[in-house]
């Protein structure tokens, strides 16, 4: 793989010379090409930060050239040496963005002093989306799965945009922190992001919450409040339960949709916004509206994009990950070192319900790393109502899972021979429930089960059912 930052593409051996010789005085590296086509070959491979190039060359020229880089590496740097004559029907010939150009017959000074700028932007950029990565990053919603990826995408794709989004999913799936990078991600990412939870704030204050107040609106009113659409204004109101929202609300929440602007409570002169607005909710509005519940007019405006956020149970796959971030950033705040998980916890904690979603798991995290004995966690170190959950609570379907996590625990329990009391009682529980089944008739209990009757007659002695 070629690695020099300058390429160097000229018919012309001498020149090729000359600029190798100047750049290496000047300690950049430098790769030359012959032609432009052994250049595209090798671009295959392997980038430089600035490419020069001769216009005037055999089969692909200069400009071609150019073209083509333009069209897969839109971001790479092309210098085009040309003399003073072909310039002009260069430039018209060319579609792409730009490129600088170097006259010949050039000055060796002039030609550094171009590629180093050359190099110079090229390193800007390379910062530039370093910080671009680090703030996507920042963000930090962890997901893999697949249904994740499909969050991840609506975000990109509604990037430019300021319309209503609607995200539905159980409690604790991270619908804020969705909020917030549709938020961040969009046009409005400068002006304030401003969380409200409809099912945390009393009936009767969230009108006065949501619309701001005047002086003596009301008893307790003591003095002119901003409600949260003003400190929304050109950015992002999310209303977390929209659900809850009580009906009349409802029918004020829609006017400003609809005219931009709305009254303080006990206020006359409108108040004039422009906020964005982000719902969420864990209930199904469709069946809240036909119940009567919710507006069914509302619900049609809010309702434009819809993101759906899966429970943690549906995305076993990034419990690992998550349960890892989540002890470093416990760790991190606790200034004390990240303990990890011992494969039979990330099993059991993978086969766990989750009825609280990553919010529960987040908590979990926290309870681990200032409750677990050593710097490894154990089954008998997770929070004693993970490990109580009720049958319910485990994965539907899953009994290996379920044995699996119970083998781990005998062995690092340091219990031997468990196999063989294992069998019997799996044989045992079989039999009983097959025979509950049949109403106590053994020929077709062992029918069921794959027995002979002689073997169901033995195994009803050996197991003690008798
Ligand atoms: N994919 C994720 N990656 C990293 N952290 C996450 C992720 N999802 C959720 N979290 C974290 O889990 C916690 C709960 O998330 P969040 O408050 O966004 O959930 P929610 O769905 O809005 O919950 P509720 O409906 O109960 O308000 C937060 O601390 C959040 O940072």
């Amino acid at each position: 793989m070629i690695t020099e930052q300058v390429w160097i593409v000229d018919d012309d051996s001498s020149i090729r010379w000359v600029l190798e010789k100047a750049f290496s005085n000047a300690n950049i590296s430098t790769a030359s090409f012959e032609n432009a086509n052994n250049l595209l070959i090798a671009l295959d491979h392997a980038q430089p930060e600035v490419i020069i190039s001769d216009i005037r060359m055999p089969e692909i020229d200069g400009m071609e050239l150019l073209n083509r880089i333009n069209a897969q590496y839109p971001e790479l740097p092309v210098i085009i040496m040309t003399a003073h004559s072909d310039l002009d029907s260069a430039v018209n010939a060319y579609q792409g963005g730009a490129f600088e150009y170097l006259p010949k017959p050039f000055d060796i000074d002039d030609a550094l002093t171009l590629a180093k700028r050359a190099l110079a932007h090229a390193k800007e950029q390379r910062a530039q989306r370093k910080q671009q990565d680090d703030d996507k990053s920042s963000v930090g919603i962890i997901g893999a799965a697949p249904a994740m990826q499909e969050v991840f995408r609506a975000i990109g794709r509604l990037s430019r945009s300021s319309i209503s989004v609607l995200i539905n999913g159980e409690s604790g799936t991270g619908k804020e922190l969705v909020a917030h990078a549709l938020h961040s991600h969009s046009p409005r990412a400068k002006a304030p992001f401003i969380p409200l939870n409809m099912a945390a704030i009393p009936k009767d204050l969230i009108e006065s919450e949501l619309f701001g107040h005047e002086k003596g609106a009301f008893t307790g009113a003591n003095s002119v409040r901003q409600g949260r659409f003003e400190q929304a204004h050109n950015g992002t109101l999310f209303l977390d339960e929209i659900g809850d929202m009580p009906l009349d609300i409802q029918t004020r929440l829609l006017r400003v949709l609809a005219d931009g602007q709305f009254y303080r409570v006990g206020g006359h002169s409108p108040i004039q916004v422009d906020v964005r607005i982000i719902a969420a909710t864990h209930q199904n509005l469709q069946e809240l509206v036909e119940k009567g519940d919710f507006r069914e007019d509302l619900f049609h405006r809010l309702n434009v994009i819809k993101v759906h956020l899966p429970s943690l149970k549906e995305r076993r796959e990034d419990i690992e990950q998550l349960a890892n971030h989540f002890l470093k950033s416990a760790a991190d705040e606790l200034n004390v070192e990240a303990k990890t998980l011992h494969k039979s916890a990330l099993s059991f904690l993978e086969n766990y319900q989750w009825p609280g979603n990553v919010r529960q798991l987040e908590n979990t995290c926290r309870f681990l790393t200032v409750m677990a004995s050593g710097q490894e966690i154990f089954i008998e170190d997770l929070p004693p109502e993970l490990k109580e959950s009720p049958a319910s609570t485990q994965v539907e379907g899953s009994w290996q899972s379920a044995l699996e996590s119970w083998v781990d625990q005998q062995l690092q329990g340091g219990n031997e021979d468990i196999l063989s009391g294992t069998i019997p009682d799996i044989e045992r529980l079989m039999l009983k429930r097959a025979l509950h089944f049949t109403q106590g008739h053994k020929q077709e209990a062992a029918k069921k089960l794959g027995w002979g009757r002689n073997t169901l007659t033995r195994k009803l002695k050996e197991l003690d059912l008798q």
